[in-house]
């Protein structure tokens, strides 16, 4: 070990899947103590670069990679993750890796459990010990206060909304003893602003502990707030390296691209509607860390409709309950029709349709390519894509038809992927998304729910999905109901937003009302008349 050695250096790292070539020649190095941002667009190899760094199994089935890797100026080829650990090296995946049905506790102590001796230790060995669970509550409750944020470590992780998931993951990274530095990829994207701000400010209190930070995310202007020096990376080539104190969020988005961004959230006209199309009414939703309670709302027919607050209050459940994916009772109908809860098929009948939130699990069949994701739902539900045979005796599957629309939607929303027939699974985060997106577009719905639309997504292609969905709300008169952590966005492209807080409305609100109006309500601080409670 050479103490003046940089705490990580990567050198020459390249990278191929197949000869398809995702990183080349990518060089630097991070100090102790120093935050890294590394952005790039969807695709452009970060995460790949990250699963190197930690030795993860894909890398090494896929041919492993070129470069060199030195920790404190020590070569450094980890075969797995855990070598990776033991050499103090942390990382929170894009992904969750907790257990469900396990507390925050054990999650964050899962293999490092504190023990208690007994007599029956003597006797049989190590495998006797017992759990130690005082210690092991203090341990956790250490490491969350560390993630500076108020977490109860006795909750069940599938009980726990979306963000203390995040937090949770970041406090197991925080519990093991001598971690040197810590990789973060796109841990606030499942963060509303104000618990990012919270994650911001701990990540802040590590640095200044010495722990290094390689932090991966979209949103630009945290890399700005928080990070010492900023790592573009654009096909999978290093484009520019600076002090973050001397560049700034245009250049940052200019060099990801390659051309110039327009400035985001140029609002749009806020339009006024009077044919009501969905209502809602006292709507309950049983969804494990989002739980909705009363829900009434009316939603006009061709408007977009925002629906925000702060993780966990139940914004996310309206469109799971409404979908019918979790059980859910109250009221809704379609221009003054009922449609039955608790029933997905009729739901999808009703010409609605869902991009969910969770990609991975409910929005794509991540085993197939992307020419079948978009079109699955198409040919299940209306009979699309497929072509008559024997005098319509029969009908098969219409792949021209199918490659077609795979690639009108590659090219729109511009799909990163070598063709239509690559497995969803191989593609990065953000073109996962934007297959859901493209599969929902497809079945052409009267109501189109989408959850957390960008998440994940980078700053050329989070305006191209915006664009499109208000496209194509113009353009067909879509109804479309947005629900997103973050109020910028809402306010970019609704005509008006609700606010949900402790499962309930607190307030309806034109999107051209100022971000405090909304902020206020997301504290249950006013009533939609704007009265203080
Ligand atoms: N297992 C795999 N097999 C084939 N190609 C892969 C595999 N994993 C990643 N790739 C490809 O490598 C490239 C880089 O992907 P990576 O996930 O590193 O991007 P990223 O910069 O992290 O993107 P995002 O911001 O969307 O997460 C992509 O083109 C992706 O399709």
């Amino acid at each position: 070990m050479s103490q003046n050695a940089p705490l990580l250096e990567m050198r020459n790292v390249t990278k191929d899947f197949f000869g398809n070539v995702v990183l080349k020649d990518v060089s630097f190095a991070i100090e102790r103590g120093e935050i890294l941002g590394l952005v790039g667009e969807n695709g452009a190899g970060k995460t790949t670069l990250m699963k190197i760094l930690f030795g993860m199994t894909v890398i090494h089935e896929t041919g492993g990679y070129g470069g060199e890797i030195l920790l404190e100026g020590k070569p450094v080829s980890y075969k797995s993750p855990l070598e990776a650990l033991d050499d103090g090296i942390g990382m929170v995946h894009q992904e969750f890796s907790l257990l469900p049905g396990f507390t925050a506790t054990e999650n964050i102590l899962l293999n490092r459990e504190s023990t208690n001796y007994n007599f029956m230790t003597e006797l049989f060995g190590d495998r006797m010990r017992l759990l130690d669970r005082a210690e092991m509550k203090k341990r956790a409750e250490l490491a969350i206060e560390k993630v500076g944020v108020k977490l109860d470590e006795n909750t069940p992780v599938s009980e726990m909304p979306v963000g203390h998931k995040q937090f949770t993951e970041i406090a197991r990274e925080l519990e093991k003893e001598n971690v040197k530095l810590l990789v973060l990829d796109e841990p606030t994207a499942v963060l509303t602003e104000s618990e990012a701000e919270i994650l911001l400010k701990s990540m802040r209190k590590l640095s200044e502990e010495g722990i290094a930070i390689i932090f991966i995310s979209h949103r630009l202007q945290e890399i700005i707030d928080i990070t010492d020096k900023t790592l573009v990376l654009r096909d999978g080539r290093i484009i520019q390296e600076k002090p973050t104190d001397q560049t700034d969020i245009e250049e940052i988005a200019q060099a990801m691209v390659g051309r110039e961004i327009q400035a985001e959230g140029d609002r749009a006209k806020v339009r006024t509607f009077d044919e009501p199309h969905l209502t809602v009414k006292n709507l309950w939703v049983d969804m494990p860390g989002e739980t909705v309670r009363d829900i009434s709302l009316e939603i006009n027919k061709g408007e977009i409709f925002g629906i925000g607050g702060l993780a966990g209050q139940g914004k996310l459940g309206i469109p799971n309950g409404i979908m019918g994916l979790y059980p859910a009772g109250g009221e809704v109908f379609i221009d003054g029709k009922s449609i039955p809860l608790n029933n997905p098929r009729e739901a999808l009948d009703s010409s609605m349709a869902f991009v969910s939130e969770d990609r991975r699990d409910v929005g794509l069949l991540l085993d197939e390519p992307i020419d079948w994701n978009i079109s699955f739902t198409g040919m299940q539900m209306q009979n699309r894509f497929l072509k008559p045979v024997l005098g319509g005796l029969f009908r098969m599957r219409d792949d021209k038809a199918i490659e077609e629309i795979a690639n009108h939607y590659i090219e729109a929303l511009e799909i990163k992927c070598m063709s239509p027939r690559q497995n969803a699974k191989e593609l990065s985060g953000g073109n996962q998304q934007k297959v859901c997106l493209a599969k929902a577009f497809v079945v052409e719905p009267d109501i189109l729910f989408v959850s957390e639309p960008t998440r994940g997504i980078d700053v050329g292609a989070k305006k191209i999905v915006l664009d499109t969905l208000k496209e194509y709300n113009r353009n067909k008169g879509t109804t479309i109901i947005i629900i997103s952590s973050e109020l910028e966005e809402l306010r970019s492209i609704s005509d008006r937003i609700a606010i949900v807080d402790e499962g309930r409305i607190s307030g309806i609100l034109p999107a051209s009302e100022p971000s405090k109006a909304f902020g206020l309500l997301m504290l249950g601080k006013v009533d939609s008349k704007g009265d203080k409670k």
